[in-house]
């Protein structure tokens, strides 16, 4: 079954909202921009996640040990970059974990992406998004079907396009935040009614 993140968490309500709906993976953006947390506040938060909802961190080229400290501290169990890391920039994330930190790599999809070369990234999974954060989709037809690596959908997935893109593309899981959002914040009857498409 596909699973489902939902990002840009940074309320206390938004995580008794995540616990009580249980999505597979939440995320907290730590780049600049209006759904940034500190790290202060995300470790508070992360304190009050149900364990077994996975907390992935979000980054635009930030210094590696930024990334592995949130990880050495439990704030984070898995690390999605979104910005222009390159492979050995990931491999070395890799290494100075031991290993043990899951890495998504985002990739902003246009006519120029050769997909299939990030088939030997090493990454973990790959994440198909529109840009970061925008609401938008992209164009789906860019996908390639015989992508070999897991990836995350991302950009302007909602109630209305999911299913769709649930069926067409077989994605390792979906991933929402924008059209879950009421004046900047995330909803509780949308992340309800989103879990339910999910969960059907
Ligand atoms: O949401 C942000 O502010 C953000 C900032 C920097 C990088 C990525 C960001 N969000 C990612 O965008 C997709 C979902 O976007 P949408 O709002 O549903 O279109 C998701 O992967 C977020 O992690």
């Amino acid at each position: 079954m596909v699973k489902i993140k939902i990002c840009g968490l940074k309320r206390l309500e938004d995580i008794e909202i995540v616990n009580k709906y249980r999505p597979d993976y939440m995320g907290f953006v730590f780049a600049d921009t209006k759904r940034k947390v500190s790290h202060e506040l995300a470790r508070q938060l992360k304190d009050k996640l149900d364990p077994e909802i996975i907390s992935v961190g979000v980054f635009v080229d930030a210094p590696k040990e930024e990334i592995t400290e949130l990880f050495e501290n439990g704030t984070i169990e898995m690390a999605q970059l979104h910005g222009l890391e390159s492979e050995d920039y990931i491999k070395d994330l890799k290494a100075m974990t031991d290993n043990k930190l899951i890495v998504i790599k985002a990739i902003e999809m246009s006519q120029d992406t050769d997909l299939l070369k990030y088939d030997s990234s090493n990454a973990d999974y790959l994440l198909l998004d529109s840009g970061k954060g925008s609401g938008k989709t992209f164009d789906w037809r860019l996908i390639r079907k015989d992508l070999k690596k897991d990836f995350f959908l991302a950009g302007g997935l909602n109630k209305d396009n999911i299913t769709q893109a649930i069926e067409e593309f077989e994605p390792y899981a979906v991933d929402l935040s924008s059209s879950l959002e009421v004046n900047g914040f995330k909803n509780e009857d949308k992340i309800k009614e989103i879990m339910e498409i999910i969960n059907e």
